[in-house]
């Protein structure tokens, strides 16, 4: 049987619903108001969780990249101020948690560097994300990995050797994997939803996936082929400025990603062939053999 991981008390993995991320990430623009519009959005559709990011920028952005000016919504800055300007503090994610423990939805974060892990352990998530970029991040992940939270991993741009070698820092009984593909948005033809299936015959860890594609259809067919997680971005609207907005889902999407999600899971059914009492009258009227 796999692994069962329980997140929040809530458990994942095979025979479980899949639990269900709203990627609030950055498309807050830096502002608490649109952080909780996106969590009402995200409980609303009925998410297990929103998540975010964390970093500290003077450990995240390479040197060359820190004084390149940048056009945003509050005028022309470095890219060094931009990335101070839209991340939260511990005020805001006080008041985040506050909001969300009101509103009954989880929330975590993927932590880009060793300082944000310690931040956002000072509000006891149920588990943490690794993001893609971080696969190959080793003290990271040992810091990460020491909390003794769940991981969820994810893999974009990752060969299947870096994938091996991450597991190996991790206690299986504690991680979950995503299949995923960095690129925003993603093309359909670079999904490979096949290499779910691969993950979970490869790993004893629930499998999960998460996507940056346009569009609703192509997460349906992974939670088809057994994701036990799906992991989207969220936004209020497409159009808002931010680098992950266009490749977001927006609040009525999100909606009907959940609603389907759950349709599919009662659809995919055990796999034992059997004859419904409901078909019995149906096979009656049509059948003209077989009906003694
Ligand atoms: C970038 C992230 O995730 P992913 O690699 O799944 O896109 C993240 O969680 O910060």
């Amino acid at each position: 049987m796999p692994r069962t991981i329980a997140i929040g008390g809530r458990p994942v993995g095979e025979g479980h619903p899949a639990y269900v991320i709203a990627e609030i990430g950055l498309n807050h623009n830096g502002d608490v108001k649109i952080a909780k519009q996106l969590i009402d959005a995200a409980a609303l559709a009925g998410c297990d969780a929103v998540k975010f990011q964390k970093r500290t920028p003077e450990l995240c952005v390479p040197p060359e990249q820190r004084d390149i000016l940048r056009e945003t919504p509050w005028g022309v800055m470095t890219y060094m101020e931009y990335r101070y300007r839209v991340e939260f503090g511990e005020d805001q994610f006080a008041e985040i948690d506050r909001y969300c423990k009101d509103k009954g939805i989880a929330w975590f974060a993927s932590c880009w560097d060793e300082p944000s892990v310690d931040f956002i352990e000072r509000f006891d998530p149920p588990c943490y994300k690794m993001a893609s970029a971080s696969l190959t991040d080793d003290a990271l992940f040992k810091h990460t990995v020491a909390t003794g939270k769940p991981i969820i991993l994810s893999t974009g741009m990752s060969t299947m050797e870096e994938i091996e070698h991450a597991v190996s820092l991790c206690n299986p009984e504690k991680l979950i994997i995503l299949h995923a593909t960095s690129t925003y948005p993603c093309k359909p033809e670079e999904l490979n939803l096949r290499v779910i299936p691969v993950l979970k015959a490869k790993f004893d860890c629930p499998i999960g996936y998460s996507g940056h594609e346009v569009g609703l259809q192509t997460t349906l067919a992974a939670v088809t082929l057994g994701a036990c997680v799906v992991e989207r971005h969220i936004t209020l609207d497409r159009a808002m400025w931010g680098s992950d907005q266009a490749a977001s889902v927006e609040p009525s999407g999100f909606s009907r990603l959940v609603r389907d999600i759950r349709v599919i899971e009662a659809a995919m059914g055990d796999g034992i062939k059997r004859v419904y009492d409901s078909e019995l009258p149906i096979r009656k009227k049509l059948r003209r053999v077989g009906n003694a």
